[in-house]
């Protein structure tokens, strides 16, 4: 066992794509075995602030990673549709919106709700859309039901587009604002790979709150140097609130084990992950950030931000992120990786070292890319990034 091409295999087997260059030195023996739940922390939820928020953030993502996994499971071409701008999206990208936002609602009434979400539901009215509409409503309700509490009342289709529509708010710098990405990595869900469901929560421009549901995330590593596991167990649940840390448990229920990011101050031993998809971000750039910087592993390419909770378990040291000129982030694809990286110890800014501002509604205009790191290793890697866009623009 732990060959390179086991090890790679394994990691295939799960979304998680690994540079053809990689190599382990002969002799290295390979163990998938993972420390980072070796002192479980148990956490007193009660004593926390947003402890209320927290605790319905974490059921309506738990339940709308059960949606999407009945989906991802018996997934169908024709559940797969094209927005207008040509990205995909399913009927569990719409389920998911709205069975977060119906949870929200309804285990938080008595706070203003508004919710800044990527779907919303114009293609669901239109005559072609009362299938997926009728489907959508069918996944939504057989979700609930297997809550196993009778207290979810079945909903109606007009309920169904009324929950995903309330996802419009702009978000902006004054009060609270849940941000949401249903599905976030729709192209690695169809692909059946990964994909996370991300949800945040903003207090006057600041994410004080954020869940990751990772349903096809392994529990252990999947960093270069991950060790051999006995569990080959997926499913994970990543959250934070400011201040009191980041935290894990599997998305089925376990002990929460407290999460930090890598120690490692030397780029050599860094491993950095990417967008799975080049057309989400430059490889080409990372590699030669990655080259400045004197890292050794290839680039762990995984969708979504399932790459924000494998580095604050500390799976790997860097995210690089540098979508393609024109493209405009926003705030959903990052507010709840950001939050949960910066509480296990991390650091997320844009390529000039600005923190991500998220109060400006629901666009992050961010200054040529994201990165993210630890406090050690940012210094160096601000240094090589700079540089390799220097080189790139004198390059055009
Ligand atoms: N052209 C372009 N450039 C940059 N980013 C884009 C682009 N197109 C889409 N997106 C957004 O990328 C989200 C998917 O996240 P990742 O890029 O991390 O995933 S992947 O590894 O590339 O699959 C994806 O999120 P979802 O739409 O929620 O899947 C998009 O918001
Ligand atoms: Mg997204
Ligand atoms: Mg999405
Ligand atoms: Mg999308």
């Amino acid at each position: 066992m732990g060959t390179a091409t086991t090890t790679r295999q394994w990691l295939r087997g799960r979304g998680i794509g690994v540079g053809s260059e990689w190599r382990l030195n002969k002799g290295i023996s390979v163990s998938r075995r993972r420390c980072w739940c070796s002192s479980p922390l148990t956490l007193v939820v009660s004593s926390m602030p947003y402890h209320k928020e927290l605790a319905a953030a974490n059921k309506a993502a738990t339940l709308a990673a059960r949606l999407c996994q009945k989906v991802q499971k018996a997934l169908l071409q024709s559940d797969v549709h094209s927005k207008s701008d040509k990205s995909p999206v399913t009927v569990a990208d719409y389920g998911s919106q709205a069975l977060v936002s119906y949870i929200l609602e309804r285990e938080l009434p008595s706070e203003p709700f508004s919710l800044v979400a990527e779907e919303d539901s114009g293609d669901l009215r239109k005559e072609s859309g009362q299938d997926t509409l009728k489907r959508i409503t069918e996944l939504v309700n057989d979700t609930l039901a297997s809550e196993g509490s009778n207290s979810f009342s079945t909903l109606t289709t007009d309920e169904v587009l009324r929950a995903i529509d309330n996802g419009k708010s702009e978000g902006g710098s004054v009060g609270r604002h849940w941000v949401l990405d249903p599905i976030d990595g729709t192209k690695g869900f169809v692909r059946g790979d990964q994909y996370a469901i991300a949800l945040g929560l903003l207090h006057e421009g600041k994410v004080v709150l954020g869940v990751l549901a990772c349903p096809n995330l392994p529990l252990a590593s999947i960093g270069h140097n991950q060790q051999h596991s006995s569990s080959n167990e997926v499913g994970c649940l990543f959250f934070a609130t400011v201040g009191d840390g980041a935290y894990m448990q599997a998305l089925n229920g376990s002990t929460q084990t407290r999460v930090h990011v890598t120690a490692i101050d030397n780029p050599e031993e860094a491993s950095f992950f990417e967008s799975f998809e080049a057309a989400h971000s430059s490889h080409d750039l990372s590699s030669s950030i990655a080259e400045k910087l004197g890292v050794k592993a290839p680039p762990v390419r995984i969708d979504s931000q399932a790459k924000y909770g494998a580095l604050s378990r500390g799976d790997g040291a860097i995210y690089l992120r540098f979508p393609h000129k024109g493209y405009r982030e926003k705030i959903w694809d990052h507010a709840a990786g950001s939050i949960v990286v910066s509480e296990a110890g991390g650091i997320v800014s844009d390529a000039a070292g600005n923190p991500l501002d998220f109060s400006k509604g629901k666009f992050l205009d961010v200054a040529s890319g994201i990165i993210v790191t630890n406090q050690k290793l940012m210094p160096s890697l601000l240094k090589a990034v700079k540089e390799a866009l220097n080189e790139k623009a004198s390059s055009l």
